[in-house]
C-alpha cells in the first residue's frame, strides 16, 4: 500500500486554527476519518491532494512531498467530493470519464478501451451518451468515481462520498469504494461505511482524539456523542 504521512501538521483559515499538530502515518488499505461538523475533516482529506497545503508541517505521500511535487502526487491520488456536480466537467458520461485521461496521452483504442472497462465497471454502459447532467444522483456519484478510477490513481480520496445519497445509492457507492484495489481514505458522517475498515480516526476541534481499529474507533466515537 501507499503511504500517506502528515508531519506535525497545523492549518489556520485566517485567524481560525483549524488543524493542530496531527501527525499519521497512514499505510493500511481502507482509512475512515469521522468527528463532528467543523471539526477539519474535509480540510485535512483535501491536504492529501493539495488541494489545501498545511500552514505548518508537511504531508507527503510515498516520500513525495504534496506541495513541491503536486503533479506528480495528483497522478497518484484521485479525489471524490461529496457532490458529483462539482466534478463532472464533459456534456456526456463516456466524455466525462475519457476526460480523465487526456493527459495521459495514450493511443485512442487503449483509452477507449479503458474508458468502456471503467463505464462497465460502474453499471454506466448503458447510459454511456446520455447527458451526465440527466444522470440521477446516485448514478452521478458512479460517473465521479469512473472518472476517478479510469486515471487508475493509487490512492483514492473521498470527501462524504454518499451524504447526498438515498440509503441504496449510499450502499452502492459505498459497496464500490469498499471493494476498490486502491488505498482508500474516506471521510464521512455516516459510520455503517467504515465500519469494516482497517483504521479509523476521529477528529475533534482539529486534533486526533481517536485512532484504532473501526470498532474501537466507532465504540469511542459513539460513546462520546451521547
Ligand atoms: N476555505 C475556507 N475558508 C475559511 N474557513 C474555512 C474554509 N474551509 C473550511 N473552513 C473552516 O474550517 C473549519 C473546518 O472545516 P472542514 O470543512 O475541514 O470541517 P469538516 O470536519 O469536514 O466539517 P463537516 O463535517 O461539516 O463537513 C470550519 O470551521 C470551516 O468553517
Amino acid at each position: 500500500m501507499p503511504e500517506i504521512r502528515f508531519e506535525a501538521v497545523g492549518h489556520r483559515f485566517g485567524d481560525d486554527r483549524v488543524l493542530s499538530d496531527i501527525s499519521l502515518t497512514l499505510t493500511e488499505a481502507r482509512v475512515g476519518i469521522v468527528g463532528a461538523n467543523g471539526s477539519g475533516k474535509s480540510t485535512l482529506a483535501r491536504m492529501i491532494n493539495g488541494l489545501v497545503s498545511p500552514t505548518t508541517g508537511r504531508v507527503g505521500v510515498d516520500g513525495l512531498d504534496v506541495k513541491r511535487d503536486g503533479r506528480e502526487v495528483r497522478r497518484r491520488v484521485g479525489f471524490v467530493f461529496t457532490n458529483p456536480d462539482n466534478q463532472i466537467v464533459m456534456p456526456t458520461v463516456r466524455e466525462d470519464v475519457a476526460f480523465s485521461l487526456r493527459r495521459m496521452r495514450l493511443p485512442s483504442e487503449v483509452a477507449a478501451a479503458r474508458v468502456d472497462a471503467a463505464l462497465d465497471r460502474f453499471g454506466l454502459t448503458t447510459l454511456a451518451d446520455r447527458a451526465a447532467h440527466t444522470l440521477s444522483g446516485g448514478q452521478k456519484q458512479l460517473l465521479s468515481l469512473a472518472a476517478v478510477l479510469v486515471a487508475e490513481p493509487a490512492i483514492v480520496v473521498a470527501d462524504e462520498p454518499t451524504t447526498l445519497l438515498d440509503a441504496r445509492n449510499a450502499r452502492v457507492v459505498g459497496e464500490h469504494l469498499s471493494s476498490l484495489d486502491q488505498q482508500i481514505v474516506v471521510v464521512t458522517h455516516q459510520l455503517d461505511l467504515v465500519e469494516e475498515f482497517d483504521r479509523v480516526i476521529v477528529i475533534d476541534a482539529g486534533r486526533v482524539v481517536a485512532d484504532d481499529s473501526a470498532a474501537g474507533a466507532l465504540a469511542w466515537y459513539r460513546a462520546a456523542l451521547t
